[in-house]
């Protein structure tokens, strides 16, 4: 039983009643120029390698959106190539090269990415240089009867790879959006109604290098949301709920449709090359889901 008040030891009497103990007396340098460099030793270590770095980062940007800025919450892949003669890469580089561009303001433009990667090779001392961010974009949505509006949002992605011996770099794009789809069996073969289910849709796609002001975000929600059954609202009265619960009734779709019309939209997008189409069906009939998907490379056919 304890008996109160009590009197407390010291803290750090305290840490050594709870078992931490003072540091040994080391042997090895506590200087960084004596310290040994693991990572530049040259040796033959068998292969190169195509991306080295770090991932789950998380990190606050300013994003630019159309003619905004937003300010969001970002995950990052950082990486570089690796020859075959250094064991590895020195890893604190790239969350340094990260501090200090969002010191200096960096607004996350696709130049900008382009130039970010190209800034880590070099840095690295290697070719190439690759990095993903991924974050939620917010956009405002009107409710279709009353206009009343609320923020949505995406989560969207950005690729970047650039290879500074030939100077190319590649740019990918992705964003993932939930839509209502409504099931174009079960409205056929009922007297009334059909089930219908929240669908996820994921695109991505290689930009051209013309593609400079391709909104892309806004070109991939399009292609998603325009082909649903129906888009999803953050706020929905009466009159609107009608007009989604329709819309819905009017516009079946299977994973596979939902599929199929996003790929005719995107193929249709002189700034794409190669896509990539996901639907995921979070069925309301089933334990499952139900899932349809496309690549697809224009250039190839
Ligand atoms: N290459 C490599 N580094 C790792 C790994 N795991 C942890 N590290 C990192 O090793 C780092 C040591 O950083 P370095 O960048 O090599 O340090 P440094 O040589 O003092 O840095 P510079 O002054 O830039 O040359 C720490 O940031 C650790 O996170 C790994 O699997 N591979």
């Amino acid at each position: 039983m304890s008996t109160y008040p009590i009197t407390l030891p010291t803290k750090e009497e305290r840490h050594k009643l709870f078992g931490s103990v003072p540091p040994v007396k080391g042997t090895k340098p506590t200087e960084k120029d004596k310290m040994v460099d693991l990572q530049n030793t040259p040796k033959n270590f068998l292969f190169a390698l195509d991306a080295v770095g770090i991932s789950n980062v998380k990190h606050p940007v300013v994003i630019q959106d159309g003619d905004k800025t937003q300010a969001t919450v970002a995950t990052f892949e950082l990486s570089t190539s690796l020859v075959q003669d250094r064991k590895g890469i020195n890893m604190s580089r790239l969350t340094e090269q990260l501090d200090q561009y969002h010191q200096e303001g960096w607004v996350v433009t696709n130049e900008s990415l382009i130039q970010f990667a190209r800034d880590l090779a070099e840095r690295m001392e290697q070719s190439e240089g690759q990095l993903t961010i991924r974050y939620p974009w917010f956009f405002t949505r009107k409710a279709p009867a009353t206009g009343l509006s609320g923020l949505m949002n995406a989560e969207v992605w950005q690729t970047v790879s650039v290879d500074t011996e030939t100077n190319e770099a590649t740019l990918t794009v992705g964003l993932t959006i939930n839509v209502t789809t409504l099931c174009p069996c079960s409205k056929e073969i009922s007297e009334y109604s059909a089930h219908n289910q929240r669908g996820y849709v994921t695109m991505e796609a290689s930009l051209r290098d013309e593609a400079d002001d391709f909104d892309w975000k806004q070109e991939l929600l399009d292609a998603a949301e325009s082909n649903a059954s129906a888009p999803l609202h953050p706020v929905l009265k009466r009159p609107d709920e009608k007009r989604v619960t329709e819309m819905a009734y009017e516009n079946p779709r299977f994973v596979e449709d939902m599929v199929r019309l996003i790929a005719a939209d995107l193929y249709e997008m002189d700034a794409i090359a190669t896509f990539f189409v996901e639907c995921r069906n979070e069925e309301t009939i089933h334990q499952h889901d139900a899932i349809a998907r496309i690549t697809f490379d224009k250039d190839a056919q």
